[in-house]
């Protein structure tokens, strides 16, 4: 967090230059009622001297309060926008495994609300703390000078104790807290998927759809009525404890009053004073409360900001070979044992077999996304080396970005379009144009959208091109023209397809993959 907020240091000290000039004009409005009761009598030159005291103290409040404003607003937008942006730029660093600790639902959820809930229970209650120990200091001093000694340490002390009160259910609350922000995630995966299921869902399903959702709805916001169960009691302590202050500096006043050893003037500041005092007081106990309900929420995404994915084997971007040995892997229940198999540059292979046999988890595995059990992979006789900038890879279901088709098959300008045009002649030329001119991506159909992932592949132009079923919604004529093309591509490709009576006769080498083991 240090991080964060010597970035926003210049409006930090801007907005605690602007509350001590606060507090000042407001003590100077909190003495006056009281000296003008006591010396009204002194003439109308004095109480003209202290009604434009009042207006220009007044108007400095109001000119002050309006800059607090405007710095709470820059610096409460530039530390959400660091957090921000160094939360995703994390997230999209992070390798296969690190990311796959949360699901997508659960990071949008962080991204969305708790950053959004962390900045405004930290930043802003943060800086009130400082606001309130200023207020109390200057309110303590005017009220010792100003009022009366014996009243002053009381209230004092009272508020000194008061200060604690907070602790008493701040750990707590800030467990309910995270705990609940926990659920929301969970809660923000699950609604995307029940949202996605829209088309597929009739009068019945949507039903059962809806009767599940409630209870999701029902178990986030029981979580979420935990944490305000004992927040509502901790504000009641927290407010008691400082209401208290109040109650003694009525007894005292009134007693000072009896005995005479304060004027009626002293007595009407003590009031107000005391009554102005208490607010901060209750302020700095709401506010520690606040900053440590967020403690957790900190951490959690300290830790994702701040871990960094280790790897850093060499980066390689060619490769004669690829050979895989003696590959074993148990993901959940499942067993899977790969035969051995030899890829070379620039040869062209298919790989087959059974539904599940574990083709994908293979492409993971030459990606690196997973670690191996057993055997090994070795590029050019290495096996610890970073594939980035070697493999492309196109997963099963294409990542379509919300942009147009440039932006998605360069993916935003990163790769050359050089050979664009080359590699759209393998495709038909009416679908090249429909895909071509359409101006979202999102809404094209399946095969398009296959298109779309052959020709990022391709404009890559890296080494090796690891497609996962590439085209599983493309009709025969498409496939056939992209296969009859096959060999201008100058990379080694690895295709994983269904149906492969259809086309191996454009394939030289074939694998066949049935190695998976279910384990009971
Ligand atoms: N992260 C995972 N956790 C648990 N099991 C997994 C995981 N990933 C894959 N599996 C299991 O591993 C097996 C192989 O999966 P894989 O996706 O590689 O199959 P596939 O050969 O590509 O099948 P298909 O042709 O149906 O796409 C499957 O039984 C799958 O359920």
């Amino acid at each position: 967090m240090k991080k964060y907020l010597l970035e926003i240091k210049g409006y930090i000290i801007g907005s605690l230059a602007c509350y001590f000039l606060e507090t000042a004009a407001t003590a100077v409005t909190l003495f006056l009622p009281g000296y003008l009761v006591d010396h009204y009598l002194e003439g109308v030159g004095t109480i003209w001297y202290l009604v434009i005291c009042y207006i220009l103290a007044f108007s400095m409040y109001l000119i002050v309060c309006y800059l607090i404003n405007r710095f709470s607003d820059y610096r409460r937008i530039k530390f959400e926008k660091s957090i921000k942006n160094d939360f995703f730029n994390s997230v999209i660093d992070k390798n296969f495994e690190d990311y796959y600790k949360f699901d997508v639902g659960e990071y949008l959820s962080m991204q969305a609300n708790d950053i959004t809930e962390m900045c405004q229970n930290y930043l802003s209650p943060l800086l009130s703390i400082y606001r309130s120990i200023m207020m109390i200091v200057v309110f303590g001093i005017s009220l010792i000078v100003c009022v009366d000694f014996s009243i002053a340490i009381a209230i004092i002390l009272g508020s000194v104790l008061a200060s604690f009160v907070p602790q008493l259910t701040a750990s707590k609350l800030a467990e309910r807290n995270s705990t609940y922000l926990k659920e929301v995630g969970k809660y923000t995966s699950k609604i995307k998927t029940y949202f996605e299921s829209h088309d597929i869902l009739d009068k019945k399903s949507a039903n059962s759809i809806k009767k599940v959702h409630q209870k999701d709805l029902e178990s986030v916001l029981s979580r979420n009525m935990h944490f305000r169960k004992l927040n509502s009691f901790a504000m009641v302590l927290n407010g008691g404890s400082v209401e208290f202050i109040a109650v003694i500096s009525f007894i005292m006043v009134a007693m000072l009053l009896y005995s005479k050893s304060i004027t009626i003037g002293m007595a009407t500041a003590a009031f107000i004073y005391s009554t102005k005092f208490i607010d901060p007081i209750y302020e700095l106990n709401v506010n520690i409360g606040r900053v440590k309900s967020t403690k957790n929420i900190q951490e959690k995404l300290q830790d994702i900001i701040c871990s960094k994915s280790s790897d850093s084997f060499k980066s390689i971007d060619r490769v004669e070979k690829i050979e895989t040995n003696h590959i074993t892997k148990t993901l959940g229940k499942t067993e899977i044992n790969l035969p051995d198999m030899e890829f070379i540059y620039p040869n062209k292979y298919l790989i087959t077999g059974d539904n599940g046999a574990g083709k994908s988890v293979l492409f993971r595995m030459l990606m690196h996304f997973y670690k191996l059990d057993n055997g090994e992979i070795k590029y050019d006789e290495l096996s610890q080396v970073d594939v980035s900038l070697l493999n492309a890879y196109s997963p099963q279901y294409p990542v379509i970005f919300e942009t147009d088709y440039y932006n998605n098959v360069t993916l935003y300008g990163t790769y050359d379009d050089k050979n664009l045009s080359l590699y759209e002649t393998f495709f038909p030329d009416d679908l090249i144009e429909q895909v071509k001119t359409s101006t979202m991506s999102k809404n094209l159909s399946g095969g398009e959208k296959q298109v779309i992932a052959l020709l990022r592949s391709l404009c890559s132009e890296k080494p090796v091109l690891l497609l996962d079923e590439p085209f599983s919604a493309m009709n025969e004529v498409t496939i056939e023209k992209f296969l009859s093309n096959l060999d201008k591509i100058k990379a080694m490709v690895i295709i994983i397809a269904h149906n492969v009576n259809n086309y191996s006769n454009y394939f030289k080498h074939i694998y066949n993959i049935y190695g998976t083991k279910h384990k009971k």
